[in-house]
């Protein structure tokens, strides 16, 4: 299906971007965009877990919608995160992701209360029918505790608003089951970077991911080496992701928090991150010169 095709790609997931308060900054999230614009990703996945939705309120979530759209749309590919606790929250943030233009939607199932899979189906099913965007069923069990089965896929897809799935759950085997419920005409996003080599392997058309934006450069050299067949190159920068991906995941901050001093020393500064996520402590600082020396050799070593 071509019009997918804009789908395609290292789709970064974008992260908050607060002012020396911690309020969310017009002006540092259109540096973000400038950054990931320069750096040549296909999109970005906006509002989502990396974009720290959960701890916010339904206004600076339509603000950073707002924000990413004026500066982006037309650019690259938007994808609007809209899971929010209630499907009226859901709706009014589709409605605001569609009148800006965005070019899908993208949610995760309900949370907190473990509610039937008709329930869930009933919720996608009203936030699809708000818009006439595309939609994105968001899988990510390890943070919401329920797990999408093929069988609900396969439900969702005869809606034919439904495009694909983002999985974000560990077995590179529920990306083939996805897959193979959806053949040609859905697109499978690869959740988890420790992974993304081997979930393209299985038949993730495209990546969405968190870590991406600290590293971009790495995560679209391996896509290239997977879309030409080429897996020892692209299985030696996933190699290299990992110890990065390990030692972001290894400081007193939360990994978001450390990625944020990352890209601070790249001259894109996005503030910190909100609590109950931490922040980085003073051992962290000298700790992330470290981080940044790993992600410039593995650039170096694998893009030029
Ligand atoms: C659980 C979670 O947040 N997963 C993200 C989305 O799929 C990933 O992109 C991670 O941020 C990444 O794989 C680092 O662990
Ligand atoms: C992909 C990711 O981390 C997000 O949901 O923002």
């Amino acid at each position: 299906m071509a019009s997918l095709e804009k789908f395609h790609g290292i789709l970064p997931a974008f992260y908050a971007c607060y002012d020396e308060e911690g309020n969310i900054s017009e002006a540092r999230t259109k540096d973000l965009c400038d950054y990931l614009l320069g750096k040549g990703v296909q999109g970005v996945y906006v509002g989502g877990s990396s974009g720290e939705c959960i701890y916010h309120n339904l206004d600076e979530r339509k603000a950073v919608l707002t924000y990413v759209a004026n500066q982006l749309r037309g650019k690259m590919t938007l994808i609007a995160h809209v899971g929010a606790p209630s499907t009226r929250d859901s709706i009014e943030l589709a409605k605001h992701a569609a009148e800006l233009g965005y070019d899908a939607l993208s949610a995760i199932p309900p949370i907190y209360f473990k509610l039937p899979d008709r329930a869930v189906f009933k919720y996608w099913s009203d936030i699809i029918e708000a818009t006439d965007l595309p939609f994105i069923i968001y899988n990510i069990p390890q943070t919401t505790g329920y797990t999408l089965s093929p069988a609900l896929f396969a439900k969702m897809l005869e809606n034919k608003k439904v495009i694909g799935v983002k999985n974000s759950s560990m077995p590179t085997m529920d990306i083939e089951r996805f897959k193979k419920v959806g053949g040609d005409d859905v697109i499978v996003f690869n959740g988890p970077d420790e992974q993304f080599v081997s979930g393209r392997i299985m038949g993730a058309d495209a990546g969405i991911g968190g870590t991406y934006a600290s590293m971009p450069e790495l995560f679209l050299q391996a896509n290239e080496w997977v879309k030409a067949g080429k897996f020892a190159e692209a299985t030696a920068i996933q190699s290299d992701i990992n110890d990065i991906i390990i030692a972001l995941c290894s400081q007193d901050g939360s990994m978001y928090a450390v990625i944020k001093e990352v890209l601070r020393r790249k001259g894109v500064d996005i503030g910190g991150v909100r609590a109950p996520m931490h922040n980085i402590s003073e051992e962290d600082l000298a700790r992330v010169d470290g981080i940044v020396q790993m992600i410039d050799q593995a650039v170096e070593r694998h893009c030029k």
